[in-house]
């Protein structure tokens, strides 16, 4: 589905925005709940110490190997043992097994839609703006989400993590996402919430919106320049029907 020959209603500053690619966790879903009891599961599965919450989410964003690798490293470590990249890689499938396992026996119950993320998707849609999202999650643990929360409805398509063998902050996604849009990139406007999301848009030549509730790899999301920096989804909706010609 593309909308290739709509003139634009939305503006933010001078450029006029003609689709709008979404990141998920951090951004749509607060999903911190879920890696917990995922990480939770496979730490304890190996006999490791837990983590905190405050670990998972500086690490959440780079998608589920690195999340795993992060955690599984120090877990190694904490309790003493080898955690050396060898160390690591020996335990790494099998970690990665006990994850999955953890992910899905923790159901979507935990799963909070940000506020202003329901009605600020309606007020993109109702700028005629087509939306997808870009995710670094993988696919078997995204699309799940996305349907048990509704918000499957209201996007066009979704790009996981393992949709294509480089991910953001690589712009490949995101181009190919715009290409499906049928629209140019630098008309398309990317909503994040880490430094992740900035490079990857900055690099396909889309605008950035961050979000100022999420994850930035623990960060402060202000350091990170962009397009505008936000406290809401229905923030940015409201900005670009303000910033659009009558
Ligand atoms: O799963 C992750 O690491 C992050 O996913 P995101 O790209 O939706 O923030
Ligand atoms: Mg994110």
């Amino acid at each position: 589905m593309s909308h290739p020959h709509r003139s634009a209603r939305a503006h933010l500053g001078a450029r006029p925005i003609h689709a709008v690619l979404l990141d998920l966790d951090g951004t749509l879903i607060d999903t911190l709940d879920e890696f917990e009891l995922a990480l939770g599961h496979m730490l304890r599965s190996l006999q490791l110490p837990p983590t905190t919450r405050a670990t998972i989410a500086r690490t959440i964003g780079k998608g589920s190997e690195h999340l795993v690798r992060s955690i599984l490293a120090q877990a190694l470590a904490q309790a003493g043992l080898p955690h050396d990249e060898q160390a690591v890689a020996q335990r790494f499938d099998e970690a990665m097994r006990l994850y999955f396992i953890g992910y899905d026996s923790a159901g979507h119950e935990h799963a909070k839609v940000y506020p202003g993320v329901r009605e600020g998707l309606q007020g993109l849609q109702a700028l005629g703006l087509p939306m997808a999202v870009v995710t670094n999650k993988p696919m078997r643990l995204a699309r799940p989400l996305l349907d048990a929360t509704g918000l499957a409805g209201q996007i066009e398509f979704l790009y996981a993590g393992d949709s294509f063998a480089r991910r953001k902050p690589d712009p490949y996604p995101l181009l190919q996402a715009c290409e499906r849009l049928g629209q140019a990139p630098q008309q398309v406007l990317m909503i994040g919430d880490s430094a992740n999301d900035a490079a990857a848009a900055r690099a396909a030549g889309c605008a950035i919106a961050l979000l100022r509730y999420g994850f930035n790899h623990g960060e402060p999301i202000e350091q990170v320049a962009a397009d505008g920096h936000f406290d809401s989804i229905a923030q940015i909706a409201a900005q670009l029907a303000a910033a659009s010609p009558a």
